[in-house]
């Protein structure tokens, strides 16, 4: 199931190659294979949810992306031409670890470290001042700057991992790649990342590929759902992917899928293996057998 892309590029603008396009994409980690026989074209600005399981290869894929790893067989494209280490048009929100308490960066040491050096060149002068505008800007917006001048190893894990946010941002990136970016933050937190990874695709085309566990963060802003599990995938909008139908085929056990309000509950049985589904639907959902 792949559904209609409902990117946000500008209307008028050339054709442009697509944020992301895989073609029969397969991926292998020593002899398994993940998944095979991926197609997903990502235009311009659309926000795609990438859900499934622990070791499904989610983190696989933004590392394709990245350029850190060929695939097994197919064809990946970022902005159109093959993945490349280091590109400057990517953004990457890194699945979280706490920073060595002694790492010797500033919070605006640490998103600095976002631009490259080719496009600012020496950083003396205009140049000096027109990266440090776009620090502090970055800094601004995930609301850190009452630690752009902190040590980054003694701020808490949501302090930090706002300033990979800003990181990630501050390059002005056609493509976003996030894993787990609301890992440690709390609610009112989690909502400004999303709010601005939503502005930022719609302002600026940027498109985002968003892994998840928790899928109802980010459920109002999201275009296209791809679900991983086992080799198994499904691609398309909230509404055609988080079926009771869909994932209990994914799985391959029974899974329900329940609306409540404007949020996806899923709850597994047995040995199916489901997502949480956000702390405030711990009270509503069942403990599933396992969780991931
Ligand atoms: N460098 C590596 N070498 C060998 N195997 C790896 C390597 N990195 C990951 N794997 C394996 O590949 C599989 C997919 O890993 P990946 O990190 O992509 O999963 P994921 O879906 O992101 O999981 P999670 O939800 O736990 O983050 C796992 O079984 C993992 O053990």
């Amino acid at each position: 199931m792949t559904g209609a892309p409902t990117g946000h590029a500008t209307a008028g603008a050339a054709p442009a190659a697509p944020a992301v396009a895989l073609r029969g994409a397969a991926v292998e980690r020593g002899t398994r294979r993940l998944w095979s026989d991926l197609d997903l074209d990502v235009p311009a600005g659309e926000f795609i949810a990438i859900l499934g399981p622990n070791g499904s290869g989610k983190t696989t894929l933004l590392q394709v992306l990245l350029g850190l790893l060929p695939l097994a067989a197919g064809e990946a494209q970022v902005g159109g031409r093959r993945p490349q280490q280091g590109s400057n048009r990517v953004g990457y929100v890194p699945q979280q670890k706490a920073l060595d308490p002694n790492v010797p960066l500033r919070g605006r040491d640490f998103v600095g470290l976002g631009l490259d050096g080719h496009r600012f060149g020496p950083v003396l002068g205009r140049r000096r001042r027109e990266r440090r505008a776009r620090i502090d800007d970055a800094l601004h917006q995930v609301g850190a700057d009452a630690w752009a001048d902190a040590p980054v190893g003694r701020l808490s894990g949501g302090e930090q991992q706002r300033l990979r946010v800003a990181q990630a941002l501050v390059g002005d990136p056609d493509l976003l790649l996030c894993d787990e970016p609301l890992l440690s933050l709390d609610l009112a937190h989690q909502g400004v990342v999303v709010d601005l990874l939503d502005r930022r695709r719609r302002d600026h085309g940027t498109a985002v590929l968003f892994v998840t566990h928790e899928i109802n963060p980010v459920l109002p802003v999201v275009d296209r759902v791809l679900y991983l599990v086992d080799g198994r995938f499904r691609i398309g909008t909230p509404d055609e992917v988080m079926t009771s139908e869909t994932l209990s085929e994914l799985y391959q056990a029974p899974v329900d899928v329940v609306r409540v309000r404007d949020r996806i509950l899923v709850v597994g049985h047995e040995d199916s293996v489901v997502h949480h589904t956000g702390a405030a639907d711990d009270v509503l959902m069942p403990a599933p057998t396992h969780a991931s």
